[in-house]
């Protein structure tokens, strides 16, 4: 049995995780010539001074827009009782606004982004105008998408009179509201407003109340997805040293100088605490390849990111997994696995606290293909393996993962979820993964060879 004093240290591993909000806003004050937009899409375009808009011109901009749709699934629906807004897309309107020469790009470097990911070069692509007159509102949703480097949105409000329209955010079942009306209101003239999120936070328009909220939206990526440096090399020391990694990483050190953890070698399991873009091959069923995870490990943020450049640091082996539930065993019965010897507080997970319920669990180090294998028990189907399983002579991967942080949700079956986001798309979805730490035996921690 453990040793009380691991498992303290291991809560204090857990507990050194540190979040900060998944974004950043806040108003900045602009040239006056920045508010100048032409729009459009006849030939000759129309221009508004959004310094001094009047309500003529926000209507004429409002009637130029078509209906704004969302994405659900692979259609583009219009459904008003979803999102009433209306929208010109990119190539509908100019602004000389270039975010690039403005601090919004440091903003999105350096507070919204952390470590090593702030040192990477970002795109930032025009995306869309959105017009929310009276009544106007978008429902919960995620930003879908666009590609395996895409992180993240930046929504530039511009300052036009105007009540409600408050910006929801939630992800990690916490909630965050701006308001940036208000902050607008209060700002000193010119000036924009800005909120910057990662792509996996769920975010709302709260209805407008009175006048026009317009805003333009970009979507965020790494500009340097396509030279990918390998899972294995070893990580940029970033210049300012992310909240909270001293103390994760002092918290692992006393874990694996302890003789009594894992002494024999073992694995460590996190869920992260962000989902990530993945490509939809279960769908396509075309071009499955083995490392189809391997993009992600370039887009860690936060958290997650934390946790793995600790670990290299530490030289322990980290690889990324899809965690999926085995909830269609229906031979298995947690009851006839019970061990009389297992001590209560290892069957809870006991000395490493996450209780994952004894649910058979399959990981998956590649997304499946669509036509894997219809035979055979999950793990078989999937081309992964159990873990956590009851029946030990089930458990494949080399050790029980001891779980540090739950993964957050399992994906069940190999079936695509109902996706409700900002326009439709199926080929990148997000998904859940889990990544999981080996650890050498109490003398030798390193498992990342020479
Ligand atoms: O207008 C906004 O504040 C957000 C728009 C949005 O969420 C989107 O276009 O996906
Ligand atoms: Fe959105």
């Amino acid at each position: 049995m453990a040793a009380p004093a691991t498992s303290e240290m291991l809560k204090r591993l857990r507990d050194s995780i540190v979040r900060k909000p998944p974004y950043e806003s806040g108003t900045l004050p602009i040239t006056p010539k920045d508010l100048i937009l032409y729009f459009g899409k006849d030939k000759i375009a129309k221009r508004i001074d959004f310094s001094a808009p009047d309500d003529a011109q926000l209507e004429e901009l409002a009637k130029s827009c078509e209906r704004a749709s969302f994405g659900l699934n692979n259609t583009d629906v219009i459904d008003e009782d979803y999102r009433k807004a209306g929208k010109l897309d990119a190539e509908h309107f100019a602004t000389l606004l270039v975010p690039e020469r403005t601090r919004l790009v440091d903003i999105v470097r350096n507070q919204l982004l952390e470590g090593e990911a702030a040192q990477r070069p970002l795109e930032l692509e025009l995306y869309k105008l959105n017009v929310y007159g009276e009544g106007s509102f978008f429902k919960s949703h995620k930003d879908t998408p666009r590609g395996e480097s895409m992180f993240g949105s930046l929504v530039i409000t511009l300052p036009t009179p105007h009540e409600g329209g408050a910006l929801v955010l939630r992800h990690g079942g916490e909630e965050w509201t701006v308001d940036a009306a208000t902050a607008l209101a209060e700002a000193a003239a010119p000036s924009i407003a800005f909120v910057t999120f990662f792509s996996d936070v769920e975010h709302e328009v709260l209805p407008v109340t009175s006048g026009h909220r317009v805003t333009i939206t970009y979507n965020l990526s790494y500009g340097d997805i396509a030279s990918p440096a390998g899972s294995s090399a070893g990580p940029i020391p970033p210049v300012v040293p992310p909240v909270g990694e001293a103390s994760f990483r002092t918290a692992l050190e006393a874990l694996l100088a302890d003789p009594n953890f894992l002494k024999y070698g073992g694995k460590l399991g996190f869920g992260l605490r962000h989902v990530y873009p993945v490509h939809q091959r279960v769908l396509t069923g075309s071009t499955w390849k083995q490392g189809s995870l391997k993009h992600v490990y370039k887009l860690l943020k936060g958290p997650d990111a934390l946790v793995h450049r600790v670990c290299t640091t530490l030289r322990l082996r980290v690889k990324l997994y899809l965690a999926y539930e085995d909830d269609r065993d229906d031979d298995y019965d947690p009851d006839d696995y019970e061990d009389e010897d297992v001590e209560d507080e290892d069957k809870e997970g006991g000395l490493f606290g996450v209780n994952l319920g004894g649910v058979p669990l399959v990981l998956v180090p590649d997304i499946p293909r669509a036509n894997c294998e219809p035979d055979g028990d999950l793990a078989e189907r999937l081309g992964g393996k159990f873990t956590n399983h009851p029946d030990p002579s089930r458990v494949e991967i080399d050790d029980h993962v001891q779980w540090v942080t739950e993964p957050k949700s399992l994906t069940k079956h190999a079936t695509p979820v109902l996706a409700f986001g900002n326009e439709a798309q199926l080929e990148w979805q997000y998904a859940d993964l889990c990544m999981v730490v080996s650890v050498g035996r109490a003398n030798r921690r390193s498992t990342i060879r020479e």
